[in-house]
Order: structure tokens, then sequence, then C-alpha cells
């Protein structure tokens, strides 16, 4: 296993191996490189910000998307609006078939992370607080949409909650980096605070870890770029999650229901905003920027509400998607 401090180090690391050392591999049609049977653990799951120059990373479309998962959600009306090719992996063009939401939280009546708190509550040692996505019933078939990550397993050990994840298939360039590491390591965060642990580890399997071709050359540029992960804004000045589980379930549906406000035109500011949690107050805060900056914010308008998220990562991570983007038309 190879131990990263945090995500970002992972991202660069693990591209660094595969342009190394990866198996050259055609997969319908698609040239990868390939390396098998990957073991990486991030130690400090707060730090899941990606901020690396070419590697382009939407923080916006993260946070979306993992709060989507996280609520049990599986629709494009939502995700679509966040990533742009949403509908790619769609059979329907209206969900995602295999999308984690509904498979977690709802799969045929079980609430899995309710089970994973009622386990670890009563039995804090417990090997048994596992997670399955994958489901034998409805992913042996032709699709666009066949679950990538598996299975999850929670465990409580010198008083700290880690996150085991085994993954069949991994894009390092979107999968991982883009939205793996951050939906994972934002649910163990909720759930060390569901069950009153500290956030430990999160150790991820990909039993094949891969880069396509079209993203060769922009790889090649992220690992001669050498961002400092010194530079990533420190733990403290991070927003932290902090509602017991007894009260997520209402702080999720006032989220939601602002978000969905947000994507039909209304600004954060003309809202009344019943959240409480800090953490999901800093993510309302950043769809909100992403909405003002589509529909043709002036930079000072946009700069202050980004600094006004109150969260020295996501500030960071929302300065350089905006930065870029200047480059970009300049
Ligand atoms: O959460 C996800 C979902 C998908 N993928 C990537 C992995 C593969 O590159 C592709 C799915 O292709 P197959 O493994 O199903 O062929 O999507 C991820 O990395 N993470």
């Amino acid at each position: 296993m190879t131990i990263y401090k945090d995500a970002q180090t992972a991202f660069m690391e693990e591209l660094r191996c595969i342009i190394d050392a990866g198996e050259t591999i055609e997969v319908r049609g698609e040239t990868t490189r390939e390396l098998r049977a990957r073991l990486i653990e991030i130690s400090n799951v707060r730090a899941r910000h990606v901020i690396v120059p070419h590697r382009h990373n939407n923080v916006f479309a993260s946070i979306a998307e993992s709060m989507w998962v996280i609520y049990g959600r599986n629709d494009l009306d939502y995700l679509g609006a966040y990533l742009r090719r949403a509908s790619d992996f769609s059979d329907d063009g209206v969900t995602w078939r295999a999308g984690y939401g509904p498979r977690l939280r709802d799969w045929n009546g079980v609430d899995q992370l309710s089970e994973v708190v009622k386990i670890l509550r009563s039995d804090p040692a417990s090997r048994r607080a596992v997670i399955s996505i994958y489901d034998p019933d409805r992913d042996f078939v032709a699709s666009r949409d066949i679950p990538c990550n598996n299975w999850l397993h929670f465990i409580v050990r010198d008083g700290h909650l880690d996150l085991h994840v085994a993954a069949r298939s991994t894009d390092i360039w979107w999968g991982f980096s883009g939205i793996n590491t951050f939906e994972w390591t934002l649910l163990l965060e909720m759930m060390a605070r569901w069950l009153g642990h500290d956030p430990g580890r999160l150790v991820f399997f990909s039993s094949s870890l891969h880069l396509y071709e079209r993203h060769f050359d922009k790889a090649s540029q992220v690992v001669l770029a050498q961002p400092s992960s010194g530079e990533l804004p420190n733990d403290e000045s991070q927003a932290r999650f902090d509602t017991d589980w007894e009260r997520s379930s209402g702080e999720f549906e006032e989220w939601m229901r602002l978000e969905a406000q947000l994507r039909s035109g209304h600004e954060l500011k003309q809202l009344e905003c019943r959240l409480t949690d800090p953490l999901l107050i800093a993510y309302i805060r950043m769809i909100d920027v992403f909405w003002v900056a589509k529909r043709g914010a002036d930079p000072d308008l946009l700069n202050q509400l980004i600094r006004e998220v109150g969260d020295s990562g996501l500030t960071a991570a929302a300065t350089e998607y905006f930065g870029r983007r200047h480059h970009q038309q300049h």
C-alpha cells in the first residue's frame, strides 16, 4: 500500500506511476495505460481538494455530485447542470442507472448508511459495517453505467473511523481525482461525526487504475507541474461537518431545497437559509458562486462571494477554477 497525506498528492504520484509503469491496454477501442490491484491510503481525509495546474478540476461539480450521492439521488436534472458529461453515462437520459445514491440510501428499502450507524454505535469494534454497491441481480447487463465503486467498509480502530473502498475500475483523471476521493472522504468525515469518532484514513483499492489516451498529454504536464502540496490550505481554516445523525436528514433536505432554488435562477442572498452545519453552509455558498458566475457576474462580486464561502480549501479551489477560465479567455 502507498500512503499519501492528501488527495492531491495521491493523484499526482499515482499518475506518475501510471505514466512510468502502466501497461498499455485497449478497452472498447480506447487505449489506456493501466495499473492493476492498486492500494492507496489518504491519511488526511479533510485534505480532499485537487488544485493542480493542467488538471482543470471543477470543485463545484465535485461538491454537487457528492451531495447528490450522499443524499441518495440519481437524477440527471440535477447532476447534468454541474457535470456536462453526465448524460454520456445514462441509458435513459433521465437517471444514472447505477448511481450510488439510491443504492446507498434505499437498497430495496434499506438505508445502508443508517445500518452502519446502528452497527458501529452498538458495537464499535465490529467488522460488519459493510455497504454493497454492486448488485449481481441488476449489474450483469449491457449498459453505459455499471458501478465502478463496489464495496465500502467502515471500521473503528484506535478511536478513529477508517473507510475502506473497493473499486473494480477507476479512471484516475476524471474518476479518482474528480469525484471518488472527494465523495468518499466526505462520507467518511460525516460518518465519523455521526459516530463520535475522529475521521481516520481512506484506503482505496482499485482493481484497474487507468489513464485514457486522450488525457496523456495533460497528464504529462500535470506530473511536471509539481505544485507544492505545502501550499494546500491547512485543516484549521476549513469548515467541518458538525451535525448529528438524527438532525442530518433535515439539513440535507434544506440543502437540496436551496440547491433547486439556486439552479432555477435565485441567488442565495434572496433566500431564507435555515442550514446550521458549517460545511453544508460553505457548500451551498459554493453552489451560489457557481450559478452567479454562470449567469455572468462581475469579477469583483464573484471574488467577494468566493471569500464569503469562509473555507480556505474551497476558496483556493474556486479561485484556481475561475483564474484558469480567465487565462483561457485571454
Ligand atoms: O465512479 C466512477 C465511475 C466511473 N469511473 C470510470 C472508470 C472507467 O474508466 C469508466 C467506466 O468504464 P468500464 O470500467 O465500465 O468499462 O468510468 C470511475 O473512475 N469512477
